[in-house]
C-alpha cells in the first residue's frame, strides 16, 4: 500500500539551526498518527512540510499519491496547492476564531470559496456544528464559549472542505485535561466515522496514548523511534522515549513519594509492563515461587492503550548479581518488559 503522506529525506534550514534534518516518514490512510517530541525538537517544523506552508530546504513531500515538492522547488501550481491544501484541514493550540462573527459564520467562512447558495451554506455549517456536538450554540459567538468548544469550532471549520488528512498542532495543550480528552475521542470519533488521518503533534504521552495507533519521537530534527503504539510502548528503545512512556505510565511519579532508605534499603526495584493478553498467570507470583525473590508490589495499574490493557506493576525483590539476571529472562520469557529502575533517581519525569 502506498502512504498517503510520504515524506522523504525532508530538512528545513532556518540559518545554521537545522530544525528538521533529514526526516523521512510515511503515513497511511486512516492513521492517528502521534508527533510526540519536547518544544523546540522540530515536530510544527516537520508537519507543517505536508501541506507546504513550510517549504523544506531538501527532501521530497508527496500526499495522495501527488509529489507536491521536490529538488528544492513547488511541483504544481500555486493553485493547484491551495486546491490540495484544502483537503488538509488543520487546528492549532489558538483557536484562531473571529471573535466579531458567530460560531455558524466562522464555519461558513471556509465554505465562501466554494459557490454556495446562503440556504446551503447555512446547511452545510450546521451539519459540520452538529458533528462537532455543537449544533445549538450556532448563534453564539467565540467569547461565549469555553475553550473546549472553541476548539470544537476550529475542528468544524477544518472539517468544512471535507478534507482526508486533519494535521493537530497541540490542539489540546491549552485545555484541561477533561476537555483535552474530550477533543481526543471526537478527533478518534472523526477519524472512524469521516476516514480521516490524523496527526498528532503533542508533548503529551497521555495524547497519543488515548487515540494513537503510530507514533513517531522527534528530538533535534530528527525521528529517533517510530513505530505502532503498542511496539513503541512496550518496547521504548531511546532514553527519551521511555521518559514519555515512563511519564505517561505515572509510575516514577507515583514512586518518588517513597520513602526508600526506610523501606528497601537493599531490595531492588523493577518496572514491569505487559500486556494482560499475553500474560495470563500471575507472573509476581510464578516469579516468587520460582527464584524465592520475597517481591513485594508498591504499585501497579492497568491502562487501556488503543483498546489493549496494559498492565504496569513497580516491585522490590531481594536478588544477588546471579538471581537478578534470571528473574530478568524469566520475566522476558513471558513477554514482560523490565527496566529496573534506580531508586535515587526517580525526579526526571
Ligand atoms: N520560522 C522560523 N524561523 C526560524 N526558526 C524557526 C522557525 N520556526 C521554527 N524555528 C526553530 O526550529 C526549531 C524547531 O521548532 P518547532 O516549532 O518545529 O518545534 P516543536 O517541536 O514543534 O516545538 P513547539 O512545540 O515548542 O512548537 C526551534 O529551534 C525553533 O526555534
Amino acid at each position: 500500500m502506498t502512504a498517503q503522506i510520504n515524506l522523504k529525506n525532508v530538512s528545513v534550514q532556518f540559518g545554521d539551526n537545522k530544525a528538521v534534518n533529514n526526516v523521512n516518514l510515511k503515513i497511511d490512510k486512516g492513521d492517528i498518527y502521534g508527533v510526540i517530541g519536547f518544544s523546540g525538537a522540530g515536530k510544527s517544523t516537520l508537519v507543517r512540510t505536508i501541506n507546504l506552508l513550510q517549504q523544506p530546504s531538501a527532501g521530497s513531500v508527496e500526499v495522495n499519491g501527488d509529489l507536491l515538492f521536490d529538488d528544492g522547488k513547488l511541483k504544481v501550481s500555486k493553485k493547484q496547492l491551495q486546491q490540495k491544501r484544502r483537503k488538509i484541514g488543520m487546528i492549532f493550540q489558538h483557536f484562531n476564531l473571529l471573535n466579531e462573527e458567530t460560531v455558524l459564520e466562522n464555519v461558513a467562512f471556509s465554505l465562501s470559496h466554494a459557490g454556495l447558495t446562503d440556504n446551503e451554506l447555512e446547511k452545510k455549517s450546521l451539519h459540520l456544528l452538529e458533528l462537532v456536538g455543537l449544533k445549538d450554540k450556532a448563534d453564539f459567538y467565540p467569547a461565549q464559549l469555553s475553550g473546549g468548544q472553541q476548539q470544537r469550532v476550529a475542528i468544524a471549520r477544518a472539517l468544512a472542505n471535507e478534507p482526508d488528512i486533519l494535521i493537530s498542532d497541540e490542539a489540546t495543550s491549552a485545555l484541561d485535561p477533561k476537555t483535552t480528552n474530550q477533543i481526543l475521542d471526537l478527533l478518534y470519533d472523526l477519524n472512524k466515522k469521516l476516514k480521516l488521518t490524523v496527526v498528532l503533534i503533542t508533548h503529551e504521552m497521555e495524547a497519543v496514548k488515548r487515540v494513537a495507533n503510530k507514533i513517531a519521537v522527534m528530538e533535534n530534527g530528527q525521528i529517533i523511534e517510530r513505530g505502532t503504539l503498542r511496539e513503541v510502548f512496550l518496547h521504548p528503545q531511546k532514553d527519551l522515549t521511555r521518559q514519555f512512556v515512563g511519564g505517561a505510565l505515572q509510575v516514577r511519579h507515583i514512586l518518588n513519594n517513597y520513602n526508600f532508605d526506610a523501606i528497601a534499603p537493599d531490595d531492588q526495584l523493577f518496572q514491569l509492563v505487559y500486556s494482560i493478553n499475553d500474560v495470563t498467570k500471575s507472573v509476581v507470583a510464578d516469579l516468587d515461587v520460582a527464584l524465592d525473590t520475597k517481591a513485594s508490589i508498591l504499585y501497579g495499574n492497568v491502562e487501556v492503550l488503543s483498546g489493549e490493557p496494559i498492565g504496569t506493576l513497580a516491585i522490590l525483590l531481594k536478588l544477588d548479581a546471579e538471581k537478578q539476571k534470571q528473574a530478568i529472562k524469566f520475566l522476558e520469557n513471558r513477554n514482560v518488559v523490565v527496566t529496573k529502575l534506580d531508586k535515587g533517581v526517580l525526579t526526571n519525569d
